[in-house]
This record gives C-alpha cells, structure tokens and sequence, in this order.
C-alpha cells in the first residue's frame, strides 16, 4: 500500500487551498433551498484521514454543514443491509443519467417509474422508502445512529433550520415522489418518505467526521479503530461503483478523468471521496459550479490527484 507524502501534502496545501479559493467566485451557492444560501461562498475546509490514524486538516474544518446528497450513498447501503441487494434493484436502477440531479426527465424513459440510479433524487427518495422501521422516526433514528456510527460517534445531528426550508421549499421532490407513487413504486406515503429523506439530507457533519466516514469505505466497510465490519464488503463495492459512476452528477465523467477517486458531494458544497484502502477526504465549500458540486473542492481534489498520482486509472 503506498504510504501518502504526508510532508509533501502539508507543504503545498496552504497554496492549493489559497488557488481552489481564488475560483470560487465563479460559482454559486445552492439557493433552491433557502437556508443554503446564508453560507459563505469563499469558506473552504479539507480533512485528510489515513487507515493508520494520520490526520491533517486545513481551512474552515470546524463548521458543521448538511450532508444532502452525500447521505445518499450511506441511505443506500442500509436499504441494501435492511432489505438485499435483489429488493433494492427492483425499485431504482444502476445507470447514470447525463442529467441534473433532479431531473425528471429520464423517469417516463426506459423503464417507467423506476429511476436510474439511487444517487439522483428521485432513486434516493425510493431508497429512503426501503429503510426498515416501524414510523418515520424510527427510520430516522436509524440512519443517524448509522451515520454517526461511521463518522465515530453518536448518531448525527439534525439541522432543524434546513429540514424546514427543505420541507417547505421542495416542490421538484414532492412532484416526483407523486410520480413514484403513481407509478406503484413507492412503499410509503409522499410526506412519510419526503420526511425521511429531508431529514437524512439535513443531518450535518463537519470534515473530520465526513473523511472518517470516507475511510470506512475505502477500508471496504471496516471500522478504521476497532477493525470491526460496520458494513458487508459488497454493499460498499455497490456503493463505490456509483460513487464513480453516478456520484458527481452529470459532472461524474469530467471528475473521474480529471480526479479518479470515488467521491460523492452534495448542495451544501460537501464533497466526501475516498483513496481505496488507504484514505478518506472530507472537504466543504459551498460555491457551486454548474453541475451542483463545490467548485473549490473539486479544484483542490484535481490539485491533490494530479500532484500525487491519486487517479484510480
Ligand atoms: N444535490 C443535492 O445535494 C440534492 C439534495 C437536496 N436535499 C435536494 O433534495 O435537492
């Protein structure tokens, strides 16, 4: 396994992170969501986690943002621990969509009603259906405890604020989950599964907990501390794949030539990737480029993988 240039990365990171910062006035912030928009678009933090407990962090890591769609990878590997891999796949598909995360273009395509990927809103409304649990606050105990568990700790917390202005401002997923519904794929009601979705999106974290998070997948599941398995190694393979394939939106294929790690980001300008078996990054800058994914990150991972040859491929 190779050993990361430790002095080499604390040596460049200042000016990288002083570059990555300079493009961020060429993006926006998320503002379909109205409490998105009061963040700072020039804060930019980055953690760096390694599998032998070496951590080094820069920028604004002590702030809390949501997750958004980075829980969409974690919702999606416990749908596949509470109910399988074969239940799973009849309800969303495994294929990228080349379209913006909530488009609902392609959900009249190919196979009606069944959306293609999890990671896209629409597939990620689906799985939040699957969590098993007998209320919707059961199923989203369930998932902060999961998530909390991953990053090291108790269960996450709720970033109320969000939740509300999600609930409130989010027409596009209630048209969907209507869509779903109509279309027998949904397994609760809209406002059961738009609560549990909501709220997993407004669950927050910082860098350090979003790169441990990171490492347990790039250990394929284990726990980094106690070598414990937290998740089966082929639900993280799963999850890995679409992470490559699917995890930066319709701005995957761009990243995964100028990047090449697996990594999934979210509005809030969350970006969580990974280098296998050896890493977990955790970074958060919320100017957005057109895809939706932070602009500053994405620029300082490309920094990072061209600089030390990171690129999986
Ligand atoms: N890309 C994202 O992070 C989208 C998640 C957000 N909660 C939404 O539903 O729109």
């Amino acid at each position: 396994m190779n050993e990361l240039n430790w002095s080499a990365i604390k040596s460049g990171l200042p000016g990288w992170m002083e570059d990555a910062r300079g493009i961020a006035p060429l993006g926006k912030v998320a503002s379909y969501i109205p409490e998105l928009s009061k963040a700072d678009p020039q804060s930019l933090g980055f953690h760096l986690l390694s599998s032998d407990g070496t951590a080094l962090s820069a920028g604004d890591c002590g702030r809390r943002f949501t997750m958004q769609s980075i829980s969409k990878v974690f919702t999606l590997m416990l749908a596949l621990m509470d109910i399988g891999e074969e239940r799973v796949f009849s309800k969303v598909g495994m294929e990228p969509t080349g379209d913006s995360f909530n488009s609902m273009l392609k959900l009249e395509l190919v196979q009606p009603g069944i959306p293609f990927n999890p990671l896209i809103n629409a597939g990620a409304i689906v799985v939040s259906s699957l969590i098993a649990g007998s209320s919707n606050e059961e199923k989203s105990d369930r998932i902060a405890a999961f998530l909390g568990r991953l990053a090291g700790g108790g269960p996450l917390e709720l970033d109320e604020p969000t939740y509300r202005s999600e609930s409130q401002s989010g027409h596009l997923n209630r048209s969907m989950a209507y869509f779903l519904t109509d279309n027998g794929v949904l397994e609760s009601g809209v406002e059961d599964v738009l609560e549990v979705y909501f709220k997993h999106c407004s669950l927050l974290v910082d860098c350090g907990q979003l790169a441990r998070m990171a490492l347990v997948l790039s250990l394929d599941g284990l726990d980094p501390d106690s070598g414990d398995r937290l998740i089966p190694r082929r639900y993280v393979q799963i999850a890995k794949t679409f992470m490559v394939t699917c995890g930066m939106y319709n701005g995957s294929g761009e990243f995964a030539i100028d990047v090449g790690l697996p990594a999934k980001s979210g509005v809030s300008g969350g970006i969580l990737a990974l280098l296998p078996g050896r890493a977990g990054i955790g970074l958060v800058g919320p100017s957005l480029n057109r895809h939706g994914n932070s602009i500053a990150g994405v620029h300082l991972l490309e920094t990072l993988s061209k600089e030390f040859d990171w690129s999986l491929f």
